[in-house]
């Protein structure tokens, strides 16, 4: 029998905002231990728990960019449990009535090579529902140490159907949702500051069944190809206990990327093991229409559909611009530069900033923010070439110098001699009628309509100009010369 693998993802994202979910104290990452809290976080006696609107709004913009139906009402539920990491002995949640429902994220699976584009996806969603973070256990060799810092932290639990058919699979839905949450101003999703969580849930069946196989749920995964390195551990080991004629048990397991194995942690507690029940000091959250279309102007377009944009708009190739939507900010200031340069020059324009300014940035260790190459000076220098006023060698250095001084490219083309020599019309139409005479068999060639039998003449015409002629400017001379001849 074959089988086949079902996989469901739970992404915990925390929200960022400048406070925590249900008190003013602040939220935030790497400070002192226990300086993050007061009587809310640490739910001493008496305190009441208030809702941040901030997080709210992050995450209805959340459920829009993911196509979500955003509840009219949803509320808050207790979760119960038992654990030093949550000083109230429950962690508030939603349990039944989550704020975001439905909604997929869309993927893009590997093509057959590198420049070619792969079958994309929708993985549709369960839901997504708002929650608190809980503080940190900081294990010492014979004791542990409990911070709160993160202790109510605004945390969203994204919750995918188990309708993800591979690790890869896996992997594209994580990049993808990764990318629209920090598209969307929600998380940055530092896995390693653990602003993004994944959890996965594997099973297999034979292939043509229906009936979901028993789940195993695979806990921390601190890093998107460890999510898919764990999947496909999990899958082959869920097969290799169904070939020695065994069953899968519930369980939680614990995946180590570095070492690739993983241990199971605890059978699977259901959902009456948590005693939910409404929160008796919060109200339930009424979203109206106005509210909903207040964040929904404030939503970026994703990066697929600028993706298409960008190849049906620009004529773009599809490496190009799998280079540029992944950043928001790239992808902003290519399109200031076509703004400037003409959408026929786009393609020139994202060379420059993918190649040349990607790789001087990343060797002067800076941002784009704080380039001092603005797309004014990138549109500047591909008019430059397209007019013929310098040649791309020359262009080579003049980005570099443009990089480190921010001077308008013409200025340092001036100053260091690398504009493309002004050559007497004189000069250049004798270089020309020579290249012609020396190739009777282009001539020919170019008078029998092979047009392009004219590249002949250029190299030297080129040669004799010591390589600074004007490339447009031969080619006009040549054209006019051949015309009478
Ligand atoms: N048989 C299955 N095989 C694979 N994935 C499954 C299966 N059944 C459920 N899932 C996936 O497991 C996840 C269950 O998440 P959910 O948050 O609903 O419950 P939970 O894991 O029991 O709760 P908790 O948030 O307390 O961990 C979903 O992503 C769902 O698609
Ligand atoms: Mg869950
Ligand atoms: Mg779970």
């Amino acid at each position: 029998m074959t089988y086949e693998a079902v996989i469901g993802l739970e992404v915990h994202v925390q929200i960022k905002t400048a406070s925590k979910m249900f008190t003013r104290v602040a939220a935030g990452y790497g400070h002192e231990p226990n300086t993050l809290t007061d009587p809310v976080v640490l739910a001493l006696p008496g305190a009441l728990p208030v809702m941040n609107k901030a997080a709210l709004d992050a995450i209805i913009k959340a459920g829009l960019l993911l196509g979500c139906e955003i509840a009219p009402v949803c509320k808050w539920d207790r979760k119960n449990y038992f654990y030093p990491d949550s000083p109230k002995n429950y962690q508030i949640s939603q349990y039944d009535q989550p704020i975001c429902l439905g909604g997929s994220v869309e993927i893009e699976l590997p093509g057959a090579a590198r420049n070619i584009m792969g079958e994309h996806k929708r993985i549709p969603l369960t839901r997504i529902h708002l929650e608190e973070d809980v503080g940190k256990l900081n294990h010492g060799a014979t004791d542990s140490l409990v911070d709160y810092n993160r202790a109510g932290t605004p945390l969203m639990e994204v919750v995918s159907d188990p309708a993800l058919a591979s690790a890869d699979e896996a992997y594209a839905y994580l990049t993808s949702l990764r990318a629209t949450m920090i598209y969307g101003g929600i998380s940055d999703c530092d896995m390693e500051k653990g602003q993004l969580r994944c959890d996965a849930n594997i099973s297999v069946r034979p292939v043509g069944t229906t009936k979901l196989g028993t789940k195993v749920e695979l806990k921390n995964l601190n890093s998107i190809s460890f999510v898919r390195d764990g999947i496909a551990h999990e899958i082959k080991r869920q097969l290799g206990v169904i070939e020695r004629g065994g069953t899968i048990v519930q369980e939680t397991r614990d995946y180590d990327g570095m070492t690739g194995t993983s241990q199971s942690l605890r059978t699977k507690e259901e959902a009456h093991d948590y005693r939910y029940f409404p929160d008796p000091d919060l109200m339930p959250v009424k979203v109206d229409a106005a509210w909903k279309e207040r964040l929904r102007a404030e939503c970026p377009e994703l990066p697929f559909d600028k993706q298409r944009r960008f190849m049906a708009d620009y004529q773009l190739p599809y490496t190009l611009t799998s280079a540029l939507v992944w950043d928001s900010a790239l992808s902003a200031y290519f399109e200031e530069t076509v703004k400037i340069a003409g959408a026929a020059k786009a393609q020139a324009a994202g060379n420059w900033i993918v190649n040349d300014l990607q790789r001087e940035l990343s060797a002067a260790g800076r941002s784009l923010a704080d380039a001092r190459v603005r797309p004014g000076h990138v549109a500047a220098l591909v008019q430059l070439i397209d007019s013929g006023a310098v040649l791309t060698n020359a262009a080579k250095e003049i980005f570099v110098e443009m990089f480190a001084t921010g001077d308008e490219p013409a200025a340092i083309a001036e100053r260091r001699g690398l504009k493309a020599a002004p050559t007497d019309a004189g000069e250049l139409e004798q270089w020309c009628r020579d290249a012609i005479a020396a190739s009777p068999k282009a001539l020919t060639e170019f008078k029998a309509g092979k047009d392009s039998a004219i590249n002949a003449f250029k190299g030297p015409v080129m040669k004799a100009a010591k390589g600074k002629a004007n490339p447009k400017l031969v080619d006009e001379t040549l054209r006019r010369l051949l015309a009478a001849m």
